[in-house]
């Protein structure tokens, strides 16, 4: 297939490229007053210093609160952090307006949520084809829209489904379509919040088997945030978070 032999050729070129680095990040919640009636802050994040490569898988680990949401979001460049440096393909993003971000997510950054979040009336392709279509494709650039999702339900192992409507679908078919929606804009980055958070233990483990995969396959850096220590093994790094402090496990 002709996108999966692309996809191998650009991920032996840019294996071990730093496609996300953040610097020093510290990340401060405004958390009401102080005993003295001055306002506090929370610091989710002290100092986080971390970096992705294409290629390769990263899991982030760590407590119900230790700030791995907040590591996820910073990178994501949803959430301005406090003080610190991000850095996405070698270019800073704290300079841009909100406009420029939201641009530079469109073009590299995929992002997977804990939900799938699908639009009940449409079918799986059409999931897929739902942002090209808005962006407004037509013609031959919709048709390659709809060839690219194809090809991406294929991928996912869903290419029987591609005409199913998401209330057809089981939760990790649907997690699937999320994965596949994910990589529509052809991301460096690849971020998932909790991915198989709503999934038994045999559907949790394909679902990261296949962000192993199409880390490989793609050469994208993907970042996973879990609380399940047992989908470490099939990723390359580890990083714990613990009160807002990264230490990297592996
Ligand atoms: N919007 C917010 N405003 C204020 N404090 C917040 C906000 N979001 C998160 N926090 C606090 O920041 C800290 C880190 O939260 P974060 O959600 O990043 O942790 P987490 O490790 O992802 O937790 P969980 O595994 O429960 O999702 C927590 O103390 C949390 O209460």
């Amino acid at each position: 297939m002709t996108l999966l032999a692309h996809a191998s050729e650009s991920s032996v070129s840019s294996a071990s490229r730093e496609v996300l680095k953040l610097q020093e990040i510290t990340l401060e919640y405004p958390d009401g007053v102080d005993s003295a009636g001055n306002p506090a802050t929370l610091k989710a994040l002290d100092s986080v210093s971390f970096s992705a490569s294409a290629g390769e898988m990263t899991a982030i680990v760590g407590a119900s609160g230790s700030g791995k949401s907040s590591l996820l979001w910073v990178a994501a460049t949803l959430v301005k952090p406090t003080a610190g440096t991000v850095l996405l393909d070698g270019a800073s993003v704290g300079s841009l307006s909100d406009r420029e971000r939201a641009q530079l997510r469109a073009e590299k950054i995929g992002i997977i949520f804990q939900q799938p979040n699908l639009l009940p009336s449409l079918t799986a392709r059409e999931q897929l084809v739902l942002v090209a279509h808005m962006n407004g494709a037509r013609g031959k650039a919709l048709r390659a829209a709809r060839s690219r999702a194809d090809d991406l339900l294929d991928m996912v192992g869903l290419s029987a489904a591609a005409d199913r409507r998401a209330h057809q679908l089981s939760g990790g078919q649907r997690q699937r379509v999320n994965i596949a929606r994910a990589l529509m804009g052809s991301p460096s980055l690849l971020l998932a919040d909790e991915p198989t958070s709503a999934l038994d233990a045999e559907r949790s483990a394909s679902i990261v088997s296949l962000l192993a995969d199409v880390t490989g396959e793609f050469g994208v850096a993907t970042v996973m945030v879990t609380h399940d220590l047992t989908m470490t093994d099939s990723v390359d790094h580890v990083v714990q978070m613990n009160d807002g402090v990264a230490k990297v496990l592996k």
